[in-house]
């Protein structure tokens, strides 16, 4: 099962140990059915050894506590590893490829998918324990019995080939499901990104609710119960067939002489007892199966990691450079099998204390050059060269850490990450204090004490943390849209003046014509492509 290969790559010697551990606990288990089966036999009370019954009870509850612990620590280890290994895969894989699968698959992924994992991990440990107890019986009742063993062998066969079955139909049905649970989760963001909305309008809350959020619940719902149904009644089948065995020993096997009287008892306890162990390995097989489908899910995530990951270390923020030079880059979107949108072929260049603003209707390509300036989308089509170096896919995570960037879908962090050198406090609060961020936001060590500001105080928070990063290159998309007018002030007049003195190469996506003239440059995109040759040094206003 890939769940047992999953578990095994990630921690090989706690789940042998485990495992060798659940052996002997098997074992002491058959050991002590077949004494107390030995005992039921005799003609005459007594003589059971006490001492060999609790010798064997101990050691059989050491082992299994001993599995159980070891079982319990690897498989945590095993999710905590698994948790780890998305969060890389999902920051290493390509930005294009991220946007494909869509936050809500990737959501899901990360959350319901590891969390289906991690419940059903425990039942690994119960297959393998329940498993040895099922062969040891059937030990037991093969030296008390040959045809006895025979004909439960066959019952037994029986229920496992009309289980199989139905249970092959289970995870099928778990698999749509599955998809289902996905969309579900698109629904949910919906529901939780729209609610102010949704409060708003009674009529549209409702249509959401029953309709597509209510369609897809139901959906879900009535695939769930069809898939446990048949485990369910899989397991029913296989009691009932157990029962059928039971009453094989109880009253066809005595006449047909194929037990004993002095061992019938024994052979009943061990069947009777034989049902535990039965029971749990439907109880496993059930929830190993779901968590299968789930773990291949997370495998056709197929999130690779990008060509440059494990590149050379970034370089040191404020590394000098000369020249920046995109040369006939282009990038297009592919939607339903056809192109949409395409960006390029663009040339451009930006040189240290440089700053451009980039213009351009709503659609015309601006945040998919940004994009593509940094390295996030890689040129389908000619080359971005810095310093005279070509950037090639293993180079793009050392490019990358060139720029510092404020998008218009901007993530704010809750704090400070991967700002260090010894000032950088009082470098934060002095720049706090300039973004009128004082009195609204404090620090806490490296966290602030809120994000839960305005659209305007958020993008100011957000500027704050892209001048400590004092990367060589800075690229905007629209950071004035919600500033009010005397930040916006601030913005163009002192802090891209400062950047620009401080030899930082400065793009800035805008529609602020009021500050066009602080510009070295503005380009204008349309559908696509730079519209017209740069101004030069326009006159200051
Ligand atoms: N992830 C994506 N997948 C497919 N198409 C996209 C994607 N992102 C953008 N597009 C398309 O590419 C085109 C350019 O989008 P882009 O966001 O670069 O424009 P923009 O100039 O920044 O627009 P705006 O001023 O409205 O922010 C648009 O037609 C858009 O529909």
């Amino acid at each position: 099962m890939s769940l047992i290969a999953f578990l095994l790559r990630r921690a090989p010697a706690g789940v042998l140990l485990s495992a060798l551990a659940g052996l002997a606990s098997g074992l002491m288990t058959a050991g002590l059915l077949a004494l107390v089966g030995r005992w039921a036999a005799r003609p005459e009370p007594g003589g059971l050894a006490l001492e060999v019954f609790f010798a064997l009870c101990g050691a059989m509850f050491l082992t299994k506590v001993g599995s159980e612990q070891l079982f319990i620590r690897s498989s945590l280890k095993a999710v905590f590893e698994l948790r780890m290994q998305l969060g890389r895969h999902v920051l290493a894989a390509p930005l294009r490829q991220l946007e494909e699968v869509g936050p809500a698959r990737l959501l899901s992924a990360l959350t319901e998918d590891v969390t289906l994992i991690a419940q059903a991990l425990p039942f690994v440990s119960s297959l393998v324990v329940n498993l040895v107890l099922v062969a040891a019986c059937l030990l037991i009742l093969g030296m008390l019995s040959l045809p006895l063993l025979m004909a439960l062998s066959l019952v037994l066969a029986l229920g496992t080939v009309t289980y199989r079955a139905l249970a092959s139909e289970g995870v099928r049905r778990f698999e749509v499901a599955h998809r289902s649970q996905g969309i579900l989760h698109e629904h949910l963001r919906a529901l939780v990104a729209g609610s102010k909305q949704l409060k708003l309008h009674a009529g549209r809350r409702e249509a959401f609710l029953q309709g597509r959020f209510g369609d897809n619940a139901r959906a879900l719902r009535d695939q769930l119960w069809a898939a446990i149904r048949l485990f369910v009644a899989g397991g029913q089948w296989g009691s009932l067939l157990f029962l059928g065995g039971i009453g094989l020993v109880l009253f066809v096997a005595p006449q047909a002489g194929w037990v004993e009287p002095p061992v019938r008892a024994a052979a009943t306890v061990t069947l009777l007892y034989l049902m535990l162990p039965l029971g749990e390995l439907l109880l496993a097989v059930h929830q190993l199966s779901r968590a299968s489908v789930a773990l291949d899910s997370l495998e056709r995530l197929g999130l690779s990691p990008a060509p440059s990951a494990g590149a050379p270390p970034p370089p040191v923020p404020g590394a000098s450079w000369r020249r920046l030079e995109l040369r006939g880059v282009s990038h297009g979107y592919v939607q339903g099998g056809e192109r949409t949108f395409v960006l390029g072929p663009i040339d451009f260049t930006l040189h240290p204390g440089e700053v451009v603003f980039i213009a351009g209707g709503n659609g015309s390509g601006k945040s998919t050059l940004l994009k593509l300036l940094t390295g996030l989308y890689p040129p389908e089509r000619g080359e971005i060269v810095l310093d005279g170096r070509i950037i090639t896919d293993a180079d793009l995570e050392w490019y990358q850490q060139h720029f510092s960037a404020v998008f218009s879908d901007h993530h704010l962090f809750d704090g400070l990450y991967g700002i260090s050198g010894p000032s950088w406090e009082a470098e934060a609060r002095t720049q706090m204090a300039r973004l009128g961020l004082e009195g609204e936001v404090r620090l806490h060590g490296r966290h602030f004490s809120t994000t839960q500001l305005s659209q305007g105080q958020r993008k100011r928070l957000a500027l704050l943390v892209s001048l400590l990063e004092d990367k060589p290159l800075a690229v905007y998309d629209e950071p004035a849209a919600e500033l009010a007018p005397g930040f916006k002030d601030f913005f163009y007049r002192q802090l891209v003046p400062e950047l620009k003195a401080r030899g930082k190469g400065v793009l800035i996506v805008t529609h602020d014509d009021r500050y066009f003239a602080h510009a070295d440059r503005v380009l204008t995109l349309e559908n696509g492509r730079f519209r017209e040759a740069s101004i030069a040094s326009p006159a200051r206003q």
